[in-house]
């Protein structure tokens, strides 16, 4: 029996099937989360706020090997790392995907609102041109808490003494 969390965890099949059903402005973003951090929690609730629902795309681990964040990342297996997206209470939907960029998974979805933290930009991101060409917007959300996982790895891996 799957907890409540665990059935936000969608395939993308289950995914395009519920579309129609969702609660529009769907928000959707996307990312790693390889170790939560305070950075991604606050982000993800302000993103929840911009709309109606919120869908989030998590990189499969073979899709996180090729983004050059290191030979042992992820950290965390992409089943658990969805899992902790899932139990939060901002989050409605999460679903995984397996290439270099979401750019499929968002011109299957269709948000209303593409959203990233203020670590990018979104005129250099390809899939925030295409949220625009139907009338969506493509926003940030400035950092509030200056967090990362790969600082955090540095931290507990930092000799000690
Ligand atoms: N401190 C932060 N505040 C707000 N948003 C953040 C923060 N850190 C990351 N994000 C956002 O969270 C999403 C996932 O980011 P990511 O998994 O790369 O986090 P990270 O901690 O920077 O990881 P890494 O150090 O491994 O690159 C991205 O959309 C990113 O913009
Ligand atoms: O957790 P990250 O490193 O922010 O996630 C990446 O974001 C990329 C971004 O959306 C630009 O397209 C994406 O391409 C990559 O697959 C990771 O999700």
């Amino acid at each position: 029996m799957l907890t409540h969390f665990e059935q936000k965890i969608l395939t993308r099949e289950q995914l395009a099937v519920k579309r129609p059903t969702l609660s529009a402005p769907v928000v959707f973003t996307n990312g790693v989360f390889d170790i939560l951090h305070r950075g991604h929690v606050s982000y993800l609730a302000q993103a929840r706020t911009l709309g109606a629902c919120l869908v989030v795309g998590v990189n499969s681990d073979a899709s996180v090997r090729l983004l050059g964040k290191g030979e042992d990342r992820p950290i965390n297996h992409e089943a658990d790392r969805m899992a902790l997206i899932a139990a939060l209470a901002c989050v409605d939907w999460v679903v995984c995907f397996d290439e270099f960029t979401p750019f499929t998974l968002v011109n299957a979805l269709r948000p209303d609102i593409l959203v990233k933290g203020g670590d990018y930009d979104m005129d250099a991101l390809p899939e925030a041109k295409l949220v625009r060409g139907w009338g969506g917007q493509a926003l940030t959300i400035p950092f509030e808490f200056q967090r990362s996982t790969s600082a955090l790895l540095r931290k507990v891996r930092a000799p000690s003494g």
